[in-house]
């Protein structure tokens, strides 16, 4: 008997890389009111990425100040699987890890579920989508980097979208994040190319008006969703 099919959602992941960190939990906190599906925290060590930001004791401060958020904690750390019990304690619902830091993929993800929290894997601008084919069944998402990880505010990197497109002709029910240079500019491309869980910092942390920002992105998602659903 084959499994119902799971109907995708555009939801917007903001990323507080770039939001004034001195004042995290109120800048979280202005993202979720202003209709973000989840947050996005970025955890960096030095060491896979050439930059330094915060660890699972920022979290478990964040937690109890909004309970019902969701969050996924993008980890650009290595090994990969150094931090899944303390994020999980910590209150991480979510464990995005890299494909290029762990040399277990399977007994990763077998962690992260064991934790409690939900497996993401994401994969760096240098490496080849295919590598995935194997672990797609075992994650609940993919996010792929259209920036080199580390930094927040660069270029989104459009030759990434046949690697979104390769993942939704193949797997069309899976959770596709995309992260990096996401803003009004590149979000139509996102859409197209199927992804459906947006990460974007940058673009929200400057404007006026994140939740118009907000609106917008998942609106341009959900308009390519329905779209692609037409045409099967
Ligand atoms: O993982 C990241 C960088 O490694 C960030 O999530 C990403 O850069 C988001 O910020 P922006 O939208 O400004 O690019
Ligand atoms: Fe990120």
């Amino acid at each position: 008997m084959s499994s119902p099919r799971k109907s995708l959602s555009g939801k917007i992941g903001p990323s507080i890389l770039n939001s004034d960190l001195s004042n995290l939990a109120s800048e979280c906190q202005r993202m979720l009111d202003s209709g973000a599906d989840y947050l996005h925290l970025d955890v960096m060590d030095g060491h896979f990425v050439p930059n330094l930001t915060f660890g699972h004791p920022i979290v478990k401060c964040l937690r109890p100040k909004m309970p019902n958020a969701m969050f996924e904690m993008h980890m650009m750390v290595e090994p990969a699987e150094r931090w899944i019990e303390d994020m999980a304690a910590s209150g991480a619902n979510m464990y995005t890890f890299h494909y290029e830091a762990t040399q277990d993929v399977p007994g990763c993800v077998r962690k992260i579920k064991e934790a409690g929290m939900k497996a993401g894997i994401s994969i760096k601008p240098g490496t080849k989508v295919e590598v995935l084919d194997p672990f797609i069944d075992l994650v609940d998402t993919v996010l792929i980097m259209t920036v080199e990880p580390g930094f927040g505010g660069q270029k989104f990197m459009a030759d990434m979208m046949p690697k979104i497109e390769y993942l939704r002709e193949h797997f069309s029910d899976l959770d596709i994040g995309v992260d990096g240079g996401v803003s009004l500019d590149t979000i139509q491309m996102c859409a197209n190319a199927g992804a459906n869980m947006i990460v974007s910092g940058s673009a929200l942390m400057k404007s006026d008006n994140p939740r118009e920002v907000m609106q917008t992105l998942r609106n341009t998602v959900e308009d390519s969703i329905q779209k692609s659903q037409l045409e099967r």
